[in-house]
């Protein structure tokens, strides 16, 4: 096999005026975590990049796993030898005559970060670019477009080889910018809104709430499985806070204020979220709304429903179109496992014409006819059933009541 590393460049952390050494340790934990089932694996930091040694692993596999992770910018599989110039050639060459579809034009770039090395890079660009063309006959050099760009880093550890330059998550590294609370139906949207925040750097806990026996095991584990698919983006262990919400939902109907029971479902699902946002350090709330979808998400609702918590509620789809968020969640594989046709606990008291334009003290007013409801919501948070799921399953389960479960 040809390629012996694969090169990690992480970009938005230079731009970061943070310390960047946590970053860059962050970054290294998430990729070794991610690269767990590689084993062989090894780790080389030098000058900002991080190089993947491959240890007679095949590169593609690792290199698939590696640019679903945030924080890394992009990656390119390299062929590595001794900084000597036949090694460098040789690579060249193998690595030329390895592409599938043989190209008809190339150039060669070379950067010479070792100055020890005794050419310069323009003399190597000649002797390894005429070392190629002597021996691929329908070769020709364009310098302006050409198909292929061969790069050839030069170091004083050694010289990377290499042509592709593969598009990475991007974004930041996970858990480098806090811990946030997603609420995750089992709609499409909101496990987007995890991914977009996954990518921003936050540390991701599901909350998601369920109206059993109304509402049934499938789509529990429909839940699971998003939740579980977002684990594998961050390349680290995801909770998943499964909330009793019948009990609430049902006191809630009671009140006959049909027209506002989404607003109090949703306002007391927040308060819920609050107090487990609390307990488990978080220090905001990621939904998957989006502006003008639903009577539950115009402005006006919003703000209403958004006055129940005083946490940042971050709503990272609120401009985009529907269209827009299923082409992102069938990017990132959970479009399929979203559309499954099992029910939400919301959809079970839809009422036929939800009010678009709730008032604030009308809804508060109708919460203060149910003495009860602290109480309730109390209930619900020590009955939440606590799952912490790995891209390979369910790791452990326990209750959020119980104290010792760790
Ligand atoms: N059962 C639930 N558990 C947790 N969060 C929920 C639940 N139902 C709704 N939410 C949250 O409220 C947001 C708005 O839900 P709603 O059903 O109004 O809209 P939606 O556009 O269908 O969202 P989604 O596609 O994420 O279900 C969801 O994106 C999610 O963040």
């Amino acid at each position: 096999m040809l390629y012996d590393q694969i090169i990690v460049r992480y970009g938005d952390l230079t731009m970061k005026g943070r310390n960047r050494n946590q970053f860059e340790k962050r970054m290294l934990q998430q990729v070794k975590q991610a690269l767990v089932p590689f084993g062989s694996v090894s780790y080389f930091k030098s000058f900002g990049r991080l190089y993947v040694r491959l240890n007679g692993q095949p590169y593609e596999p690792v290199a698939d796993r590696l640019k679903d992770l945030f924080g890394i910018t992009t990656i390119s599989p390299v062929v590595s030898v001794q900084s000597e110039l036949e090694e460098i050639r040789a690579a060249a060459l193998s690595l030329m005559q390895s592409i599938e579809k043989p190209p008809a034009t190339f150039k060669v770039s070379v950067k010479r970060a070792w100055k020890g090395f005794p050419h310069s890079s323009q003399e190597m660009n000649h002797l390894v670019g005429g070392h190629v063309l002597r021996a691929m006959e329908n070769l020709k050099v364009d310098v302006r477009k050409p198909e292929i760009e061969l790069k050839v880093d030069i170091q004083e550890e050694g010289t990377y080889v290499f042509w592709e330059i593969i598009q990475a998550g991007g974004g930041f590294p996970f858990a480098t910018n806090g811990k946030v609370m997603l609420l995750l139906s089992g709609g499409i949207d909101s496990p987007v809104a995890g991914w977009m925040a996954l990518r921003k750097g936050l540390e991701v806990e599901a909350v998601h709430f369920h109206s059993y026996p109304f509402t049934s095991e499938k789509a529990k584990d429909k839940v699971v499985d998003l939740a579980t698919r977002l684990s594998y983006f961050s390349g680290a262990p995801m909770k998943l806070h499964l909330v009793p919400f019948t009990d609430i939902q049902t006191r809630l109907a009671q009140q006959k204020s049909d027209n506002i029971i989404i607003t109090l479902m949703r306002r007391a699902m927040l308060r819920i979220t609050d107090k487990l946002a609390e307990r488990n350090g978080a220090n905001g709330i990621v939904t998957g709304e989006s502006l003008g979808q639903v009577a539950s998400q115009t402005l006006a609702s919003m703000n209403v429903i958004g006055r129940a918590t005083e946490l940042p509620l971050l709503k990272p789809l609120v401009m985009m179109d529907k269209q827009e968020i299923i082409r992102e969640a069938e990017k990132i594989g959970t479009f399929e496992t979203s559309i499954l046709p099992y029910e939400d606990c919301c959809t079970l008291f839809l009422p036929k014409s939800p009010s678009t334009n709730p008032n604030l003290r009308v809804v508060e007013k109708v919460e203060a006819l149910i003495p009860e409801l602290d109480a309730m919501i109390d209930a619900a948070v020590e009955g939440t059933e606590v799952l912490v799921l790995t891209p390979s399953g369910i790791q452990t389960v326990h209750t959020e009541g119980e104290d010792d479960w760790f």
